[in-house]
């Protein structure tokens, strides 16, 4: 079961599939209860060429755990299971890559990375065009020194913005050139990973603004963000994640128009326009998970406001798609 973003499945060939992609980090050699936190469980996904998929969700449900799971970056004690499948430039299966694969082809090259915090991300002692210009000589020596011009553009920098060391540029500008970093081979997929951390709203719209032109250059963008008015800026799609799991998945319109899970419906309540009611209680602590779902079946109904109090569900939801939409809840939660 995979799955779709975008109404139409035939619209296009995903550029990245997840496939019951699941992440456990173990805390102890010997497993006891509690000591292994179960941070992705189950994630299908399809991102498309020219989309903008928002991954949303609370701190710590598994968003950037699930993006460095896709680029290899987990560290020793994780554990992966399923499948995520880069498609172009060439196909890629991601999770059983070594390693020489995914620096050489996947990272930079298959999907360009802009990071949360652009500033500490550059070199703090070279200019942004130094920058650019040993990227571009790196990933696309064919290319001459007007591509650093041509991406510089493309972000929406003026060429002088280039010569500008690090801490002489804004937030905003520091983020742009850390986007022109990130197209500098071209890459099929951008994965943002929060990538307005620390900016003002106007810079947030900004950067939105730009990655929805990236999408519309033909890239597939992938926005991890708890930021949902951002994502609702810019996204084409939405997958809301809660406790390691996808909730729901659909087409960004409808979704924010008409929410079907109750968890969606809960963070939408709390945005400014939705009336700033946040969803009373905290999501669970991610090494309980399984007794959790043990007791309760569905981890959500401790905080479900159909269900109030422990009422458990029967089971944890599976994603079941209705009409193009995907969604994981029983009635009424
Ligand atoms: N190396 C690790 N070992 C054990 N647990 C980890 C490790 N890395 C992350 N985790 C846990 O995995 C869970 C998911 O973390 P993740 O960083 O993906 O959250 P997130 O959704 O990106 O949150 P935020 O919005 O705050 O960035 C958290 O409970 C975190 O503590
Ligand atoms: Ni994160």
């Amino acid at each position: 079961m995979t799955a779709c973003t975008g109404a139409d499945e035939q619209e296009s060939e995903p550029l990245l599939r997840l496939d019951r992609l699941s992440v456990r980090f173990l805390l102890s050699p010997r497993r006891r209860p509690g000591s292994e936190v179960r941070a992705v469980t189950d994630a299908s996904l399809n991102l498309r060429p020219g989309r903008v998929l928002a991954l949303v969700g609370e701190s710590g449900c598994g968003k950037s755990v699930l993006a460095s799971a896709l680029l290899g970056l987990l560290p020793a004690n994780a554990q992966v299971r399923g499948r995520a499948r880069l498609y172009r430039p060439d196909p890629v299966e991601l999770i059983s890559a070594p390693e020489s694969v995914l620096a050489g082809e996947v990272r930079g090259r298959g999907v360009g990375l802009v990071p949360q915090s652009a500033s500490t991300h550059l070199t703090p002692v070279r200019t942004a065009r130094a920058q650019l210009a040993e990227a571009v000589r790196a990933l696309r020596p064919e290319a001459g020194a007007e591509l650093v011009d041509e991406l510089a553009r493309r972000v929406g920098l003026r060429v002088e913005d280039l010569e500008h060391y690090p801490h002489e540029l804004s937030g905003g500008m520091a983020q742009r050139v850390a986007l022109a970093l990130a197209l500098v081979a071209d890459p099929p997929v951008v994965l943002a990973d929060e990538p307005t951390t620390g900016l003002d709203r106007p810079l947030v719209d900004r950067t939105m603004d730009q990655l929805g032109e990236t999408a519309r250059r033909g890239h597939g963008v992938l926005l991890i963000t708890h930021d949902l008015s951002a994502a609702r800026r810019v996204a084409t799609d939405v997958a809301v994640m809660y406790a390691s799991r996808i909730v729901e998945v659909g087409p960004a319109e409808e979704i924010f128009a008409n929410p079907w899970h109750p968890y969606t419906a809960g963070l939408l309540r709390a945005l400014p326009e939705g009336g700033f009611e946040p969803i009373p209680g905290h999501p669970p602590v991610l090494t309980e998970l399984e007794r959790l779902e043990r007791e309760w079946g569905c981890v959500f109904c401790q905080r479900c406001p159909d269900m109030p109090g422990f009422a458990p569900c029967t089971g944890n939801p599976e994603l079941i798609e209705h009409g193009g939409r995907w969604v994981a809840a029983h009635a009424p939660c």
